[in-house]
């Protein structure tokens, strides 16, 4: 049995190339993320961390190689195997990416009744309960995305990744744009959420502090493929100059001295 036999895997990516025009961004890349998982996904600038979560969640088609999520091969999937799987996972852009004309209670709605045909009392109801479990007021769910702060925004995107009770949730940068605290806080209500409902988490992030407080595993993405993946000792380790940098750099070991002390989680 290999060591990756011995977990159960999730999401498994094998040989995938992505590219625009001449610009080849994934070249032979492959990615294993385990049930039950937070896994950070970190990279300069550039290196396809936004692309690959979109090739996994069947947004961008990628040129070759395999995605499968669940078991679903997501590339040949017919619709309705698509759907049903779609219905399985949970998505937050960057931004929250509300729609801005719905109220957050609304917004939240919006894949149970894509997906799940409930009676709009229930619906609601279950709006409700998403929104308090990202910890938002009571009162947010009548609010527009245009009356929130950045980091309320974000808690609504994430009660709306969670709307239909996902087993996956994948989130683009969530702490982006978030002061100190709010971004702690966001990390602390991630690793909750995923520790209390057994989520498999797709985290790509830029910010240390998050692959402190949140992620079991990191995967690197360098040289157009995942360079490498492991826990964020065994990434002090590895001997390339930029993932040297980047885990021993100056902002490194403040995140680092954080997290031993703890502070990173308050707020
Ligand atoms: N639809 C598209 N058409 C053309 N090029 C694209 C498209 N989407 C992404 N790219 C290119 O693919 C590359 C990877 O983009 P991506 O957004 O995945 O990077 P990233 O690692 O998430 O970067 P960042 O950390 O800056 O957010 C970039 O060079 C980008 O310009």
């Amino acid at each position: 049995m290999t060591a990756q036999a011995a977990y159960d895997v999730n999401i498994s990516v094998r040989g995938v190339r992505n590219q625009f025009g001449r610009h080849v961004v994934h070249e032979d890349l492959d990615l294993d993320v385990r049930r039950g998982e937070i896994l950070g996904v970190v990279g300069g600038s550039g290196t396809g961390k936004s692309v690959l979560l979109r090739s996994i969640v069947g947004l961008q088609k990628p040129v070759a190689g395999s995605v499968n999520v669940l078991g679903v091969d997501v590339l040949t999937a017919d619709e309705d195997t698509r759907a049903a799987l779609e219905a399985r996972w949970g998505v937050m852009f960057q931004d929250g990416a509300l729609f801005s004309s719905l109220t957050v209670r609304e917004n939240v709605e919006v894949p149970m009744r894509a997906i799940t045909g409930l009676d709009p009392k229930t619906r609601s109801s279950l709006a409700d309960l998403k929104i308090s479990m990202v910890g938002l007021p009571f009162n947010a769910g009548d609010k527009y995305p245009s009356e929130l702060s950045g980091g309320m925004r974000k808690r609504a995107g994430l009660a709306r990744a969670l709307a239909l009770d996902p087993e996956i949730v994948f989130l683009d940068e969530p702490t982006a744009g978030l002061d100190p605290i709010g971004a702690a806080a966001f990390d602390t209500l991630i690793r909750g959420l995923s520790h209390s409902l057994g989520l498999t988490v797709f985290l790509v992030t830029h910010d240390l502090d998050t692959l402190h407080a949140t992620c079991d595993r990191i995967a690197v993405l360098a040289e157009r493929k995942v360079l490498v993946t492991g826990t964020m000792q065994e990434m002090l380790d590895v001997d390339h100059p930029w993932v040297h940098e980047y885990f021993h750099g100056p902002r490194a070991r403040a995140a680092a001295s954080g997290a031993q002390s703890g502070t990173p989680l308050e707020g």
